[in-house]
């Protein structure tokens, strides 16, 4: 398959030293007003991997995100991302970022779109033929983008978060309103950039799609409840699922 990495993959893992990881969390905490969203948060993020960052509706999710791509300032603690910290310019094309909100401009085609990104992040305009690929939006690639699916406008705005060749990609809850078909085919994806080297970070609050991540994080109330693989934290819960084990460990937390 096509590479999103090149010959310099491995240069932030590298410079970021042989223990660290892609994403480093220490007791961060972001205060809105008189309120603590991220309470005192650690956790680690392994590089190469999907890890998911799972909670409900309101846990501080999309807040965590904002931080580790540079874009949320926070109160106290410290966020360092392939190994600078968080929003150092240097980071600028290595981490790409996918909102919620799709970001691409409906009165041009995808292609369109891409050309204008590609301007704006100096990517070379070849790359958006082998993104097109990445993304199966070739049949789309002439197409305006306000006609697009709810899950091709998903795989346009990952097109477009894609061009800087990044080495984090921080995708918050990519597969929402998707039919299964198309969210299987999303994080087939998703898995192939993880095997090119690229590390993501994926957030959810769908039970089900914990089981398609390598690492999970989870966050309730602006904390960590519990970290690992999906196979650890079910058996810390004695649950059978993803689901039981939050449920259980969100009520072992007072
Ligand atoms: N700029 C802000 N000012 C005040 N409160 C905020 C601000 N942004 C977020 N919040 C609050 O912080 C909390 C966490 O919001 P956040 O969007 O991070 O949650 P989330 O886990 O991503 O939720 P969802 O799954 O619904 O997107 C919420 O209670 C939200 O209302």
């Amino acid at each position: 398959m096509n590479t999103v990495t090149n010959s310099a993959a491995d240069e932030f893992k590298d410079s970021a030293g042989p223990s660290a990881d892609a994403i480093e969390i220490d007791e961060l905490t972001v205060r809105f007003g008189s309120r603590d969203i991220l309470r005192s948060i650690t956790a680690r993020v392994a590089f190469g991997r999907i890890t998911g960052l799972l909670g409900p509706s309101g846990a501080g999710k999309t807040t965590l995100m904002r931080v580790i791509v540079g874009v949320q300032r926070f109160t106290a603690g410290g966020v360092r991302v392939l190994g600078r910290p968080a929003g150092a310019p240097e980071l600028r094309h290595a981490v790409g970022y996918v909102t919620q909100a799709p970001s691409v401009y409906a009165d041009l085609t995808v292609t369109e779109n891409l050309r204008y990104f590609a301007r704006l992040v100096d990517v070379d305009q070849t790359r958006i033929d082998d993104i097109l690929t990445l993304v199966d939006l070739r049949t789309q690639a002439h197409q305006l983008a306000g006609t697009l699916s709810g899950g091709q406008l998903s795989r346009a705005s990952l097109a477009i978060a894609l061009l800087g060749r990044p080495k984090l990609l921080v995708l918050d809850e990519p597969t929402v309103g998707l039919d299964p078909l198309l969210r299987r085919s999303l994080w087939r994806t998703f898995h192939d950039l993880a095997a090119d080297g690229v590390t993501l970070l994926v957030s959810t609050h769908v039970m089900d799609e914990a089981d398609r991540c390598d690492d999970l994080m989870l966050l309730r109330d602006g904390q960590v409840l519990a970290a690992g693989t999906g196979v650890e934290l079910r058996e810390r819960a004695h649950a059978a699922t993803i689901e039981d084990a939050f449920l259980t460990l969100a009520g072992a937390t007072p």
